[in-house]
């Protein structure tokens, strides 16, 4: 029996209402509500303001939106409307740069446009659709892949740090960080997570906490200056996270901070376990040195949260979404294709080759 937690379905598609069905994660976990999204703009929206987010959730929302704004097309020819989807898919594609599940995704779909070019515009468009289906359900067994392939690196009892929210949310369902959490539930393995708060948006506190606690999982919720003292003082035996890119070494963009809870659990000798579908794997990557890190806005940091600022009129700051651990502070990159373990470069591309891109 799966948690129902675990099953959310935070991204859908209502074909019949031409409309993109969101939960939408900025109102979490004050209120549980579902946007309906018919243009394009909102979904480019929606994605910026990480309404939907997640790599994975992010892939699977460009892949309905890119449909739902080709679907609205004109085109009575298969040029036109490849026109027509080359707007849409660039329009989408400029929303955030880091979590490479948004260009796999897109470049998938106008991968499956052209293996329909001799079709009707009418069947091109329900290939498009078919192909969106594809990509959502895909990665519901790839996280309950990878979460099983996590399952067997834990051990009942064992105290969990997590970093951000890679929980059912971010995916088409189970997550990736999360999903050995929801497996292992269900085995009694009984594990105690400490989440941390993850400045500056809160995902862990207003996410990960809130899926957890939800789905009937201890779960601690700390803030992000805490994750020393839970490892020093013997709390956490792993640390599980999500990513959003991995270069063919290894190296591994996460949420900001993320290299600094590795850092950590090198220093406490504590396995620093990324949980990665292969549609976050980017081997034309040779290091992390080449991910667009994302920078956002000032008003992350100072106002969002607070009801005056909680810092100097006009102070400058510096507010990157992501950063890069380096793959010599990884244990182990858990994909649906098995565990890759050090050397990167090579497990990561044996690995690879088991899957379909
Ligand atoms: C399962 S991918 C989750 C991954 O995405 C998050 O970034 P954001 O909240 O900005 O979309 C974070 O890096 C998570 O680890």
């Amino acid at each position: 029996m799966t948690n129902p937690v675990a099953v959310i379905q935070s991204v859908r598609l209502d074909d019949e209402k031409d409309a993109l069905i969101l939960l939408d994660q900025t109102v979490l976990p004050n209120r549980k509500e579902y946007l309906e999204l018919k243009e394009l703009k909102d979904i480019w929206d929606a994605i910026y303001h990480l309404k939907v987010r997640g790599a994975p959730a992010i892939g699977i929302a460009a892949a309905y939106g890119v449909y739902l704004g080709t679907k609205q097309s004109v085109a009575s020819t298969y040029e036109e409307l490849l026109e027509d989807f080359k707007k849409a898919k660039e329009y989408l594609a400029s929303s955030r740069p880091t979590a490479v599940n948004l260009f796999w995704a897109l470049n998938r779909m106008e991968g499956r446009l052209h293996q329909e070019a001799d079709k009707s515009v009418t069947e091109i468009k329900t290939a498009l659709k078919e192909e969106a289906e594809l990509i959502r359900a895909e990665d519901e067994k790839v996280c309950e892949a990878i979460g099983e392939y996590a399952l067997s690196l834990l051990k009942p009892g064992m105290g969990l740090l997590t970093h951000c929210n890679a929980g059912t949310i971010a995916t088409a369902k189970y997550g990736t960080a999360l999903a050995p959490i929801y497996l292992g539930q269900v085995q009694g393995y009984d594990f105690t997570v400490f989440a941390d708060e993850t400045r500056p948006l809160l995902q862990g506190a207003r996410l990960t906490a809130w899926e957890l606690k939800e789905a009937g999982v201890d779960v601690t919720l700390i803030c992000d200056n805490m994750a020393s003292i839970v490892m020093k003082e013997g709390k956490v035996q792993a640390v599980l996270v999500g990513c959003d890119r991995v270069a063919a070494n290894g190296d591994a963009a996460n949420k900001i901070g993320t290299s600094g809870v590795a850092i950590l659990a090198k220093h406490y000798n504590i396995p620093f376990y990324v949980c990665a579908p292969f549609s976050t794997v980017d081997l034309d990557c040779h290091t992390g040195a080449d991910i667009h890190i994302e920078l956002r806005p000032s008003e992350e940091i100072t106002t969002k949260w607070y009801s005056e600022s909680m810092a100097p009129e006009g102070v400058k700051t510096y507010n990157p979404a992501f950063d890069v651990t380096d793959h010599e502070l990884i244990t182990a990159i858990v994909t649906e294709n098995g565990i890759a373990y050090p050397p990167f470069s090579d497990s990561l591309a044996r690995l690879s080759k088991a899957t379909k891109k």
